[in-house]
């Protein structure tokens, strides 16, 4: 299909067509928008699908998400659970099955705005953990939303370190039954999703206790709720937990169990079982339960993080070529905020991340399917390196895109602040994605434990995983770079991560070791090196990510513009990180003051030129106006009309409340609350006595 013909569906503007601001913008682009659409889809026929998906969601009203910005918490839970509802009818109505290629489509058609997500999460754990018989028994009901599931691991005291979680699950022998109790206050479930008001079921995480002795914390799948009448089982205490920053849509909930019995079947046992007479059997590690949320670490980057980056940006853009503020040359009309170098520099570089972002998820996704086949015929060797690249790409990729919405927010001036900006809610949002599924400082701990050992091994001549070995080749040496165009070269920017990659994982190993050999218990001297442990981590993260970058830009087809405007891209993101953290490069003399001057010039250089290119590159996201739901962002850029028209649309425009002071001077006042509607007024003496009276 026609570029033209293709994005018809986000152009739909009733307010007078293409701003020409923005039309203007998209008349020479250095590339094919459509092919670059294809591309980071994985081909033309992933697009049609991923398109046919939007289109049937987007076209049915229960979808809508029109008047989101003006809901209460519990209208959007409801419009959350309706949509959940609605769509199984959708789902079977377009004939889309769990393995076609359309599922994957529909998370982001709906913005995530869709209630019993976690629900998906606890078919995915009893998939993940369930023995055969467990998935052949629950998952259809779970399917078939015969029940609704939650996952419930975290308490009110302890959401990090799991092996500090309070619940007991108790083995009764004599009844086959395992007991699950909450013994104090902070061993209350607190957080999970669903919890709140919907589920029926729920995978709990316990201390599993036989015959007094703790086997550490197991899966136990127990029922809340009735499925009769919804009302609470025996021995459960269950709510919501509150207003939250975010996730409004979503009733996070508190569980407290007492004396509740499950059968022995109900502990998730493809990896670990307490056989009839309280053997306990396990195969593999003491964490393989934890491996539901390593699945969704890597599941959620893309759609909690990669997309909301990518909206964020096209908002933002959009919006910078339609706001004129300010004059670039005197004389001449108001300038774009786009032409100002400085508004540049806040949103290019985000959008070249963007790109790095997706890139580097598609690399995760084929580490962690070839690793979860593995463990699925019971090898566990990739485990380690699995855990350590979710982890820490998690917490790269969720606190950077976290920032960078921000940014995009602020970079929109007041009108970004606005809730009809769309920017709020993705920034309050991806926030959370910063802290559940592990805290990003925790997550870079666990990542940083690989690469000591990594290195550690490596430096002694063992062998390490493929993606650690260049621990192992150390090239010390200067940059070569003699001139600015020397730093267009990735083998020259790629070569400068690596060397501050391998310099900071290597200087704080040598202190470690340091500390320990002067008698410093290990623990101690773990602690005492955990700040520049992270500032590893990281360097180690934007080294792969700059790597991966610059690789997949080289097997791209030159035709088209596509491998041109990429590796521009690529430039950009690997010298804006150099650019951003310059003490880490000249550091030990790597670059020099006078290169790092190089990669200032190339770095300004660049804006100027993806500048030209920057609204094609956001429209190769292709996201409709109605997944934006932004009144800056839409795709004909009438930017004012909208907010205007969208801002009629608040209660607050409908129904007007007025407080003031029938005698204003007197103490004694009294207040009255006088509501104006279209076609009501009345008074309402309230009784309210404003000062001491
Ligand atoms: C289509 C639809 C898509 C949907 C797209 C998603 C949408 C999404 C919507 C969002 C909706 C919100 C959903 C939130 C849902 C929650 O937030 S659920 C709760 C999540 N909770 C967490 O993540 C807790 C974080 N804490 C942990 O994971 C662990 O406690 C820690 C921090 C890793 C530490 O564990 P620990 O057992 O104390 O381990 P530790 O002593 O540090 O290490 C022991 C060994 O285990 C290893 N280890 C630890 N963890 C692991 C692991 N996971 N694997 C392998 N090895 C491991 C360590 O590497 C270490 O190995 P060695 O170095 O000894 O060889
Ligand atoms: C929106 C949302 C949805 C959620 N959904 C669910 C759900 O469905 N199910 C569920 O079970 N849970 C859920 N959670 C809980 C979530 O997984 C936890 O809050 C998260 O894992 C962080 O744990 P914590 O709250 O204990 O943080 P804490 O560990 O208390 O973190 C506080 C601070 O302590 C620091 N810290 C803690 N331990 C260490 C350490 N070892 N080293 C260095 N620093 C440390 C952290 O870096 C952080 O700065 C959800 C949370 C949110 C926000």
């Amino acid at each position: 299909m026609a570029l033209r013909e293709t994005r018809k569906y986000s152009q739909g503007s009733a307010l007078g067509g293409v701003n020409p601001d923005l039309a203007s913008e998209r008349q020479t682009p250095s590339f094919s928008v459509e092919k670059l659409t294809a591309l980071l889809d994985g081909g033309e026929e992933n697009t049609r699908i991923r398109r046919a998906v939007v289109e049937a969601i987007e076209s049915d009203p229960v979808f809508s998400r029109e008047n989101q910005y003006f809901q209460s918490q519990n209208e959007k839970y409801e419009a959350a659970v309706r949509k959940a509802v609605h769509l199984q009818k959708k789902v079977r109505e377009m004939g889309w099955t769990e393995n076609g290629p359309e599922f994957k489509y529909i998370y982001r058609a709906l913005s995530g705005e869709v209630a019993l997500l976690l629900h998906t999460i606890f078919m995915r754990s009893i998939s993940v953990l369930g023995s055969d018989k467990q998935i052949a028994k629950w998952i259809p009901l779970a399917m078939q939303y015969q029940l609704i599931g939650s996952y419930a691991q975290t308490e009110l005291g302890h959401g990090t370190y799991l092996q500090g979680l309070e619940t007991t699950a108790v083995f009764d022998i004599a009844t086959q039954e395992f007991i699950l109790n909450t013994p104090q206050i902070s061993a209350m479930k607190w957080w999970p999703g669903d919890m709140g008001r919907s589920a029926t079921h729920t995978v709990v995480f316990a201390q599993l206790y036989v015959r007094g002795k703790c086997y550490g914390v197991h899966p136990f799948i127990v029922q809340i709720r009735s499925l009769w009448d919804h009302s609470l089982c025996p021995g459960i205490t269950a709510g919501d937990i509150g207003p939250k920053m975010s996730f409004e849509h979503i009733d996070n909930g508190y569980l407290m169990l007492q004396n509740v019995r499950v059968s022995r079947e109900n502990m998730l046992s493809k990896f670990c079982e307490v056989q009839p007479d309280g053997t306990y059997v396990r195969r593999g590690s003491q964490q393989i339960n934890y491996l539901t949320m390593t699945a969704v670490r890597v599941a959620l980057i893309s759609h909690e993080a990669v997309i909301p980056l990518m909206k964020a940006c096209t908002i933002a853009i959009r919006y910078s070529v339609v706001r004129r503020q300010s004059k670039l040359k005197p004389g001449e009309e108001e300038a774009k905020i786009l032409d100002f170098q400085t508004q540049q520099e806040k949103l290019l570089p985000h959008l070249a991340a963007a790109y790095a972002f997706h890139f580097i998820n598609n690399y995760l996704q084929d580490l962690f399917n070839r690793g979860y086949e593995e463990i699925q015929r019971e090898n566990f060797n990739m485990l380690p390196e699995l855990h350590a690249f979710s982890s820490g790409f998690k917490a790269i990729v969720t606190q950077y895109c976290a920032s960078a919405v921000e940014v995009c927010l602020r970079a929109c001036g007041g009108h970004g602040y606005s809730s009809l900006s769309g920017l709020p809610s993705l920034c309050t949002r991806i926030l959370a994605s910063c802290i559940y599924e592990g805290e990003n400082t925790v997550l870079f701990l666990q990542t940083a434990r690989f690469l000591i050992k990594c290195f550690i091994a490596a430096s002694a001549g063992h062998p390490v995983p493929p993606s650690v070995t260049y621990l192992a080749a150390v090239k010390p040496g200067k940059c070569p770079a003699k001139s600015k165009f020397d730093f267009l070269s990735p083998d020259i920017y790629t070569q400068a991560y690596q060397h501050a990659a391998v310099r900071l994982i290597s200087s704080t190993a040598a202190k470690l070791q340091a500390l320990i050999q002067s008698g410093v218990k290990k623990h101690d001297a773990w602690n005492e090196c955990t700040v520049q442990l992270v500032q590893a981590v990281k360097a180690h993260c934007h080294y792969i990510t700059v790597k991966n970058f610059a690789e997949t830009v080289e097997r791209l087809e030159t035709k088209g513009g596509i491998q041109q405007i990429m590796k521009h891209l690529c430039h950009l993101f690997a010298l804006h990180g150099i650019f951003s953290n310059t003490g880490v490069f000249l550091h030990d003399g790597h670059i020099s003051g006078a290169q790092m001057d190089m990669v200032t010039a190339s770095y300004l250089d660049l804006l100027a030129v993806i500048r030209k290119d920057a609204v094609p590159l956001v429209d190769a996201f292709d996201f409709t106006d109605k997944t934006l739901n932004s009144a800056l962002g839409s795709y004909d850029g009438q930017v004012y009309q909208r907010l205007y028209e969208w801002a009629q649309k608040s209660p607050t425009n409908t129904q007007v409340w007025m407080l003031y002071y029938s005698q204003a001077t007197s103490a004694l006042a009294r207040a009255e609350i006088v509501c104006f509607s279209s076609n009501k007024s009345y008074t309402h003496k309230s009784g309210i006595r404003p000062f001491n009276s």
